[in-house]
């Protein structure tokens, strides 16, 4: 069978399967090279199946020797002009690599919002996973959330608030260098984005795990958050996303206050940018990206998921290196920031225009290379294999 790549702008519809195998044994493979560490060994990820929750499943179960329990909302195949999404396939091949070393790998396919999901996690920590998990880690990110209670469905969206951004962003399909605009989103569109992107939903996670009795003494759970600097600060940080952001501060201090009992702690971890599904459709992130990562690449300090969350959990939340802020989040995004690759990103994205934004001047090959990567498309050590509709459709998640 042969796999097509198809894309409307920055969104991919097409997948490789096996490419996906290959790219979530390559991220083994990274994380084993930097050998085992001593982490945590009953782990939930709600947001497992790509990017940063992916990333973070893998380095927990091959570097720490996690048993894992993975929640995502993903699709499989129905034809061959549709096979269904490459967070399914990452589900499926992680769990038979994971399984091949002795590690349990559970995968929960469905709405993470809905009280449904969380009662059967739940009853399967409580049945089959030891009746205890030791981290909870939020890596989810949705456009759309349908509240649990009131069957409300809530939209966010990615805007600034209270003005007009105009910038540069690059159409992937098109292959072209564009001038976008970004209106300022209404009181309801903020309103509805925290909803969605908001911490609410964490909070609630854990307020049921703990009245089920299923989280260990001295539980960690953390959330995946984005700062970033004045160069994104208009429609990130200060836009409605960053509301949503600020949001899951908030909720991590009641879920602090929550778990005081059980000696339990919810972090922020303030996480660098990276290429993912989620990021590769904010407006002007991808030029963003372009300058980022050419200044980082130079410096030999650009990471892709795999590299951010291993370091972070081996070296930082189960390491003895970890660097918070004042506001007590975990900040690994510090190489980003650091004010001299600001200001050479900074440099480098206002030589960026419509002749050479795909050049080797810029992170462009980079970038895309890693936009490929996430739909089993341009992964290293690739091998072609025949595969039929059939066996993908009887591979169990
Ligand atoms: N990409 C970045 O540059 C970046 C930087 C810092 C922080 N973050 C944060 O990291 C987190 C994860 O983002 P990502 O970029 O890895 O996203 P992603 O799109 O790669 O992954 C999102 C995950 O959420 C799951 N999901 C979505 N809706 C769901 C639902 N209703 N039920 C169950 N699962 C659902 C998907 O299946 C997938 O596993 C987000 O909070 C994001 O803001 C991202």
């Amino acid at each position: 069978m042969k796999f097509e790549h198809k894309l409307r702008g920055n969104v991919s519809f097409g997948v490789n399967p096996i490419g996906c195998k290959q790219e979530v044994l390559n991220q083994i493979n990274y994380v084993k090279e930097q050998g085992a560490y001593d982490g945590p060994k009953k782990v939930l990820i709600i947001g497992a199946s790509s990017s940063y929750g992916l990333a973070t499943r893998i380095s927990l179960a091959f570097g720490a020797k996690a048993d894992t329990i993975g929640v995502s909302f993903e699709k499989g195949p129905k034809s061959e002009k549709n096979l269904g999404t490459a967070g399914w396939y990452n589900n499926i091949y992680f769990k038979q690599f994971a399984e091949a070393e002795g590690l349990v790998a559970k995968n929960f396919v469905g709405d993470a919002f809905s009280h449904e999901s969380k009662a059967e996690v739940i009853e399967y920590i409580k049945n089959e996973f030891g009746g205890k998990v030791d981290l909870v880690v939020y890596s989810l990110a949705s456009g759309v959330r349908v509240d649990p209670d009131t069957g409300v469905r809530y939209n966010s969206v990615i805007k600034s608030i209270n003005q007009t951004v105009v910038g540069p962003h690059i159409d992937i399909s098109k292959h072209e260098f564009q001038e976008h605009t970004l209106e300022p989103a209404t009181e309801e569109e903020i309103a509805n984005t925290v909803k969605v992107m908001g911490g609410e939903d964490w909070q609630f996670w854990m307020e049921d795990l703990k009245e089920a009795g299923v989280l260990a003494d001295g539980v960690l759970t953390v959330n995946y958050s984005y700062l970033g600097s004045d160069l994104n600060r208009p429609y990130y940080g200060g836009g409605t996303l960053g509301r949503a952001k600020a949001d899951c501060e908030v909720k991590a201090a009641n879920i602090n206050a929550s778990l005081a009992d059980i000696n339990g702690k919810a972090t922020i971890v303030v996480a660098t940018a990276v290429t993912t599904k989620a990021s590769s459709v904010i407006p002007f992130f991808p030029v963003y990206c372009l300058g980022l990562y050419r200044v980082m690449e130079d410096n030999g300090t650009h990471e892709t998921p795999i590299m951010h969350q291993d370091r972070i959990y081996r070296t930082m939340l189960y390491g003895n290196a970890p660097e918070y802020d004042d506001e007590g989040r975990l900040r690994p995004d510090n190489w980003e920031l650091d004010p001299e690759v600001q200001a050479a990103t900074e440099a480098l994205i206002m030589t960026i225009d419509a002749d050479n934004f795909d050049s080797d001047k810029t992170g462009y090959a980079v970038f895309m290379k890693e936009f490929n990567n996430l739909s089993g498309f341009d992964v290293d050590n690739y091998v072609d294999e025949e595969v039929t509709l059939e066996e993908l459709m009887a591979l169990e998640y």
